[in-house]
């Protein structure tokens, strides 16, 4: 608490005495004596370096270290007088009322200006710790920025191109204000006829070449952007398929959509057309304030003045609206994904009678994004309302002192009609740049959440160089432990071990949600087990090449998901060059030759959007030929029983045992199909129970005894 107040009297002791050093320094460079000495420049800044030492210097004696913010107010407390003498002196051949003499008045006038500079500084670019975390964030907006930038290379031309019109569009628009002045001045005073047709024929030509570069503009930058989008859309995605399992169940489809959808067009869209609008903005903001200053340099300095009050309100704005378009933007995801489940769901919907539990359902979340655009609007209006205000508190002003120049015949009337053309657009100007420049950082957090994902490092590498010439296809499961990563409290699997031997075939059996299925997932490395390993041939799954890995392995899972394409697009699914024969050879094996001949156009008939014009039991059927036609030797027939009937599925078990040397894991409810298999697996609580042959295991008259008789006592109960 001591330690505190010495503090703050060491604060109050160094303003005191730095301000009595400065005004010190202030009155003496107003002396005749260093006018004289030095020349009217020389002495301003000599002046502006000594009270700059000075008051630095001060400052550090007491407080030890500078914050930034107050090296950049006290430097523009300097320099501010000296710069604002030599410019007035430089551009108009005036003194202002500060140059000569050095009083109070000017040394307030002075302060107050670089300590609302500061302070304005502090607020769009804050330095200070306290806004570490934005500042943060605005610098990881910059290097967000950066990137997209470079990302665009491939269109430079097209951008370089772009820019080189905006320029000629912007000069061209910037003269039209000051021609049409000049009509009302050649109007209003001797009428030459010459004068004004010139006049008239330039605001023509300045007319039609903004017009004709503003399109070839827009064009050229629409065309960098739809090419930007494809490239950064593949990129992204790539970078998805790339991802592991764990990875689409942790995060929401909506969302994943909206950053491949939304997002990345906002991110080629925004950054490109904000530059553009920058750029435009700015040079025709400092063309604009050039010709301003040629009309009166008094006025435009007071217009200027505005700029910090529009700057900060643009500010405060900007900060409220972005984070309610956010919440409503997370609001619409949330809707859409709601409307997208019932689509998906219609039969569930319809067979339970609950489609007005969902039209409620989706007019809650409808409510909820209302209610935040509702909140979004009254934000925007209260900003308009502001902004109004203050522009017209400005216009009165303008005309005001444009009327008193007039009468002192400092300025034209066509120069006031100029000058005001001049400044509502400036205004709309400024406030564009404090705008774009917050939407340019606030749209590349969209590019941020693109490169998020494209970033990713999946969880489950992919590394593995391993390509044997030979496969035996043995696999060992060596005390596994397994949670899901969605729900990583519930371990699955424990102390899990099992041998899979080529040419065999072996059924895991036990009840439902024991642990049967995520086996296979493990297998096929969707997952990566907490604790122990599964070897292939003695080496772990991931020291082998995923190409190879997955050629070598194949799966059909309870319902396999065919994409929209022909029959056989979806058998031969990932492979090139697969020959008719083998096509067949593998349609025979999976009972799928037969009906698929009964079709009119066979092989080439489309399945429909996820094969939704193909039976249960024929999609299936395709999956198993579709695993098939890969001759791979380890296959993974997951309750494919669940969807075929005891003939079919005898058939396909049939086939499958005809291939030599394969490693079979097979999982099925139905025990009357597995009896021949040479290991049956009991899994219970995520761990083996029981294996052996069915003959072993009915003698041991233990669980696997107990399911049998279970299911005896299911089929044969009366209905
Ligand atoms: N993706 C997942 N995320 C979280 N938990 C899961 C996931 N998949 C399965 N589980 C849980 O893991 C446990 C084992 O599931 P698994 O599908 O392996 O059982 P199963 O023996 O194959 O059952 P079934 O015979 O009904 O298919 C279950 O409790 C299940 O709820």
């Amino acid at each position: 608490m001591a330690g505190k107040t010495e503090k703050k009297v060491y604060q109050v002791i160094a303003l005191i005495v730095a301000v009595s050093v400065d005004l010190s320094l202030f009155y003496a460079s107003g002396f005749a004596v260093f006018h004289r000495l030095l020349g009217g420049f020389a002495h301003l800044w000599l002046s502006a370096a000594l009270r700059w030492s000075a008051v630095t210097v001060v400052s550090l004696l007491f407080l030890g270290h500078l914050k930034p913010l107050l090296i950049r107010f006290l430097t523009a407390y300097s320099l501010l007088p000296a710069v604002f003498e030599t410019g007035t002196r430089v551009l108009y051949r005036e003194q202002s009322q500060c140059g000569p003499g050095a009083d109070v008045r000017c040394w307030m006038m002075f302060a107050g200006a670089s300590l609302g500079a500061a302070l304005f500084w502090e607020i769009t670019i804050p330095d200070s710790q306290e806004e570490a975390g934005s500042k943060q964030q605005k610098q990881r907006s910059r290097v967000l920025f950066m990137r997209v930038v470079r990302l665009y290379r491939p269109d430079y031309a097209l951008l370089l191109g772009g820019l080189v019109f905006l320029s000629l569009a912007v000069i061209c628009e910037m003269f039209i204000p000051f021609y049409t002045g000049r009509v009302i001045d050649i109007l209003g005073s001797h009428y030459k006829q010459s004068e004004f047709l010139t006049a008239l024929l330039f605001m023509g030509l300045y007319s039609f070449g903004g017009s004709m570069s503003a399109g070839c503009r827009g064009g050229l930058l629409i065309c960098a952007i739809s090419s930007f989008a494809r490239r950064i859309k593949v990129k992204l995605f790539e970078a998805l398929t790339k991802q592991e399992i764990a990875f689409f169940e942790t995060v929401r489809t909506g969302e994943i959509t909206s950053r491949l959808s939304k997002d990345t067009n906002l991110t080629g869209r925004t950054v490109c057309l904000n530059v553009n609008v920058l750029l435009r903005t700015f040079l025709k903001t400092m063309g604009m304030i050039s010709l301003m200053m040629s009309l009166s340099w008094k006025l435009t300095f007071l217009v200027l003045m505005e700029t910090p009050i529009t700057g900060l309100m643009q500010n405060i704005y900007d900060t409220h609206y972005q984070r309610l378009s956010q919440e409503m933007q997370d609001a619409m995801a949330r809707t859409n994904d709601s409307a997208n489940e019932v689509v998906f769901g219609i039969r569930v919907v319809r067979s339970f009678n609950t489609e007005k539990h969902e039209a409620d359902r989706y007019d809650e979340r409808l409510k909820e994004t209302q209610s935040l655009k509702t909140r979004r609007d009254i934000v925007r209006y209260i900003y308009l309302l502001a902004r109004r205000l203050t522009g017209l508190g400005m216009q009165v002003l303008i005309l005001y002192y444009g009327r008193l120049f007039i009468q002192m015949g400092q300025m034209t009337t066509g120069n006031l009609v100029s000058f005001i053309i001049y400044q509502s657009d400036l205004g709309t100007n400024i406030r564009t740049l404090t705008y774009i420049f917050g939407d340019m950082l606030n749209s590349v957090m969209a590019a941020g959440k693109v490169f998020e994902y494209i970033d990713r490092k999946p969880q489950i590498s992919m590394d593995g160089k391993r390509k044997p010439e030979q496969l035996e296809g043995r696999i060992s499961y060596c005390g596994l432990n397994f949670a899901y990563p969605s729900n990583p409290e519930k371990t699955v699997l424990q102390d899990f071990s099992l041998e899979l031997k080529p040419g065999q075939v072996t059924a895991l059996v036990g009840p439902s949600g024991e642990g049967k299925s995520t086996c296979v997932s493990l297998l096929q490395r969707l997952y990566e087990p907490q604790e122990g390993e599964i070897l292939l041939d003695g080496e772990p799954l991931k020291s082998y090449d995923h190409h190879f890995f997955h050629r070598k392995i194949a799966v059909v899972s309870q319902e396999p998901v065919l994409f929209s394409g022909s029959i056989r697009d979806n058998i031969t699914y990932g492979l090139t060059n697969c020959s008719q024969e083998r096509i067949e050879e593998a349609a025979r094996k999976a009972n799928a030759h037969d009906f698929i001949k009964t079709l009119e156009k066979g092989y080439d008939t489309e399945v429909g959007e996820s094969g939704g014009q193909l039976s249960k039991s024929e999609r299936q059927r395709i999956g198993i030929a579709r695993a098939l036609v890969r001759e791979p030797k380890i296959v993974i027939l997951d309750e494919i029983t669940s969807s075929l009937d005891a003939e079919s599925e005898n058939k396909v078990l049939q086939g499958l045992a005809s291939c030599p040397n394969q490693t079979l894991l097979v999982i099925a409810h139905r025990l009357k199909t597995i009896e021949k298999a040479d290991q049956i697996v009991v899994v219970r609580r995520g761990q083996v129970e029981e294996k052996g042959t069915h003959q072993e295991l009915m003698e041991m008259q233990g669980s696997y005894h107990k399911l049998r008789n279970e299911l005896f006592d299911e089929v044969n109960s009366p209905k």
